[in-house]
């Protein structure tokens, strides 16, 4: 029987591995973490990350042939391959800091696997990692081997957040990069056969290993660039009377660009887009390839900007002031369906509100307070660290409230924010929420959720990113930077 076991028992450990146990059942399946809690989490009826359909896939094969354990050592030990599932933050310090991958939990995997294999192993990164790991874990391995046999695969991951069942059913594409040697093509194919199970021949892509890598880092960098372009060109449309919405639709009729990635936004967020462009820009960087690197830098910058964008566009239309005002956020999450917070975009807008001295009032149907009050204490890149390593919490910020009601977060304030798409947000009565806030009442929409005409007809003032700027707003000094 074919045994594999993944470290690292996070958001792409865990559903990874939970699908690989539902469709394979004669493979048996071991996620393991150095994490107590997070294991006990997956064993219980409380599974440590909110993602659709998961619950389902964990209840059918848990205990059959999928397993949660803490006894990283032993499983990887009996393993044929072993996924390699850790987080690769972006550094903060030494060499490369704020851009470079951190490889640290990586390389003590790749250590601790050296030290008790026994047998031949096939290892494949499921991180995401900069070109060229896949030569420095082998030598790791190698120097260290006693004679076991490895062959390293690059497979990198490409579902979404919030999606991830979904995508991990009938994925657009499998990769999988090896060696071009008949030991590597035999692991190539192992590996295969297991995909084989549920996905169709042609959507399973091997290549070398280095293209592997590179093509993780590359699919990200695209998708976060259609974003930033969109973002751009909502800046325009707001100077313009132009509506974002209306041009991306023209636009995404050229099947040559298609209509997918293209809604406007307060910023993408996830703990995926910024850390990779970074890695890829340190790469370039590290080549000799200045030009490439700052290509690629002006994604993230944009994404900056147009984050601070909306933050100046609610204090300069709130009479330049949002000192001692409450400020209702509705969405904290990076994306609507999932409960994480990572990288989210209503970080940097809540920290430029309470920068102003606002009082802010958070409601996310997903997010506890406690996480609120972590992300909002804790620096840049911290958040991507095994939680026991990340600093505690300190005691709350007496400037935020988080509740699990919209109505009551919104009331008494002079302003909401919109900064998640969740579909209940389209749904809110916002006359409701209107009448028991201070007037005038302003509404400021991140994500482009709320009709608004419709909330303009009730007394709303309304800003919606990219769409033809209310007369109040018009009316205001341009938003200073
Ligand atoms: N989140 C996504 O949507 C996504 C998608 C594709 C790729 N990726 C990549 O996958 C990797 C993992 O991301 P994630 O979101 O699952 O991270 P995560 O933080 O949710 O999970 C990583 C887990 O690894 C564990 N870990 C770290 N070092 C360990 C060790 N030495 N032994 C055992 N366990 C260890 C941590 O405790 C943590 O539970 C990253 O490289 C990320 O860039 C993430
Ligand atoms: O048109 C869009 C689409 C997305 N977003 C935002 O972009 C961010 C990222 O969204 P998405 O890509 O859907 O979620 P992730 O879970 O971050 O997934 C990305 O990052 C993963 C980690 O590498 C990859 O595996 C996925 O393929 C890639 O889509 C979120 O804040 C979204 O709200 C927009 O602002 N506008």
């Amino acid at each position: 029987m074919v045994k594999i076991c993944c470290i690292g028992a996070g958001y792409v450990g865990g559903p990874t591995m939970a699908v690989i146990a539902l469709k394979c059942p004669e493979i048996e399946v071991v996620v393991v973490d150095i994490s107590e809690p997070r294991i006990t989490g997956w064993n219980s009826d409380r599974l440590p990350i909110y993602e659709p359909g998961l619950d389902d896939v964990v209840k059918q094969c848990r205990g059959r042939n999928l397993f949660f354990s803490t006894h990283v050592e032993r499983h990887v030990g009996e393993a044929n391959i072993v996924f390699v599932s850790v987080n690769t933050p972006t550094k903060t310090r030494g060499l490369g800091a704020g851009k470079a991958a951190d490889l640290t939990y990586w390389e003590s995997a790749a250590r601790m696997i050296a030290d008790v294999s026994r047998s031949d192993k096939i290892v494949v990164e499921k991180s995401t990692v900069p070109v060229k790991t896949a030569e420095a874990i082998e030598k790791i391995l190698v120097h260290n081997s006693r004679g076991v046999r490895y062959q390293i695969l690059s497979n990198p991951e490409f579902l979404a957040e919030g999606t991830a069942i979904k995508d991990l059913f009938a994925p657009d594409r499998v990769l999988i990069g090896g060696r071009e040697t008949p030991e590597g093509r035999a692991a190539v194919k192992a590996l295969r056969d297991v995909y084989a199970h549920w996905v169709p021949d042609d959507r399973i892509i091997t290549t070398n290993l280095w293209s592997a890598e590179l093509s993780k880092l590359a699919a990200n960098a695209f998708l976060a660039q259609r974003i930033s372009s969109v973002n751009a060109i909502s800046a325009l449309c707001e100077a313009t009377g132009a509506d974002v919405a209306e041009v991306a639709n023209s636009i995404g009729k050229d099947s040559r660009i298609g209509p997918r990635f293209l809604s406007a936004s307060v910023g993408f967020g996830g703990s995926c887009f910024q850390k990779d462009i970074l890695n890829l820009v340190y790469i370039c960087e590290c080549y000799g390839l200045p030009e490439v690197a700052t290509y690629w830098r002006q994604v993230i910058r944009i994404n900056d900007y147009q984050k601070s964008r909306f933050v100046n566009r609610v204090v300069s239309s709130m009479f330049n002031t949002v000192a001692e005002k409450k400020v209702a956020v509705l969405g904290f999450a990076f994306k609507k369906d999932t409960g994480d917070t990572r990288e989210t975009p209503a970080i940097d807008v809540c920290k430029g509100l309470l920068g102003d001295k606002a009082v802010v009032s958070i409601y996310d149907p997903q997010v506890t307070e406690e996480q609120v009050q972590r992300d909002l204490a804790m620096n840049k890149f911290d958040w991507d660290h095994p939680r026991h390593l990340q600093p505690m919490s300190p005691s709350g910020k007496k400037q935020v409230a988080v509740s699990w009601d919209p109505y009551e977060t919104a009331r008494g304030a002079h302003a909401v924010c919109i900064l998640t798409e969740w579909d209940e947000f389209r749904r809110l009565d916002y006359k409701r929420m209107y009448d028991a806030m201070q007037k005038p009442a302003f509404l400021f929409d991140g994500r482009n959720v709320v009709d608004p005409d419709k909330l303009r007809q009730i007394g709303f003032v309304v800003y919606s990113i990219g769409k033809p700027l209310d007369d109040w707003l018009k009316n205001m000094p341009a938003a200073a930077t």
